[in-house]
């Protein structure tokens, strides 16, 4: 049987304990988190629920007050220098006079890869803006670049900080299919956003953050579960609230003119209960709770 430990030592990434504090705000407030090599992890939270701070921390870039990170059981520092970590950062970090080939060509000589800059600027989709100077390009452009040098050492994880801001829809599917490309290869990844519907579409698990602290952490299915289930709709025009509030399985319910919206944990005894005491219901619906509402509930505040 593997243990914990072992599950730990082969982890691609392993945070443990991790604390950070400007003055009196604990920004990030004891996050243990351990990410299996081949994982696509998203960190989801609201506005300085502390992804960013969390995200520094495991590369290296601020040291943690309390807490280890261990990538692919080194430092953040080996990691990066050993090009086992990509990065891909809010912050702009291109150089406004470098054409977008020389900008990637750095890079990848700097880890003694320059035989991946075609296929990376191809992959990402730049191909076409190789002459460009950075400073002319637009956010989504940038953005691309910045992607593509995240990409060009072939990292074995790759860590993105709200990648996908400032890219139009298409210019978003067309980085998620190159991400698919990266992920199908077995590598890891793990990426901060406000995106739910990304989150929900190309994670295979997502971790919850608010105020400092993992408040969720499993795949979409399991947190969606772990707000409230699922919903219930259908028209019961003579049930009253009480006997609604009665049936297995339900956990809360409005009732309005004889339309009935019932919030179950278990929907399936629900409904087999509904239909025997209450045959003339109808227009019955059922649906998932999407990660929006899973998320809002579970951290009881706008996700935006
Ligand atoms: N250098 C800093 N000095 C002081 N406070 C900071 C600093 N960096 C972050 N904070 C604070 O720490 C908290 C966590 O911020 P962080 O940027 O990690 O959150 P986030 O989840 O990435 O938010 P966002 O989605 O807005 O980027 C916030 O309250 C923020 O204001």
């Amino acid at each position: 049987m593997t243990t914990t430990a072992t599950v730990q030592a082969g982890s691609a990434v392993s945070l443990t304990g991790l604390h950070k504090r400007y003055g009196d705000l604990r920004a990030v407030d004891g996050v243990d988190l351990t990410i299996a090599p081949g994982e696509v992890v998203a960190l989801l939270g609201p506005n300085g629920a502390g992804k960013s701070t969390t995200v520094d921390m495991l590369l290296g870039l601020s040291k943690p007050d309390a807490g280890q990170v261990r990538i692919f059981g080194r430092t953040p520092r080996d990691a990066v220098r050993a090009g086992v970590i990509g990065a891909m950062l809010q912050k702009d970090n291109l150089r406004a006079n470098a054409t977008v080939r020389e900008t990637i060509e750095i890079i990848a000589t700097l880890h003694g890869k320059p035989e991946r800059v075609a296929p990376t600027m191809a992959t990402v989709g730049i191909t076409d803006i190789a002459k460009q100077k950075c400073g002319k390009l637009s956010g989504g452009q940038k953005q691309r670049v910045r992607f593509a040098l995240a990409m060009v050492s072939d990292p074995d994880l790759l860590v993105l900080d709200e990648p996908t801001v400032a890219m139009d829809v298409e210019i978003r599917r067309q980085f998620w299919r190159s991400m698919r490309e990266y992920t199908d290869a077995g590598r890891t990844v793990l990426f901060a956003t406000h995106y739910l519907e990304e989150a929900q579409e190309y994670a295979d698990r997502v971790v919850l953050l608010r105020s400092g602290r993992v408040i969720a952490d499993g795949t979409v299915a399991q947190v969606r579960a772990a707000a409230s289930g699922r919903t219930l709709r259908a028209v019961v025009p003579d049930a009253t609230e009480a006997q609604l509030a009665a049936l297995p399985g339900v956990t809360s319910l409005e009732l309005r003119d004889g339309r009935a919206v019932l919030s179950c944990a278990d929907s399936d005894a629900a409904v087999r209960a509904l239909l025997r005491e209450h045959p003339e219901a109808h227009d019955i619906e059922i649906a998932a709770v999407n990660l929006e509402d899973a998320f809002l509930a579970l951290t009881g505040e706008d996700a935006r």
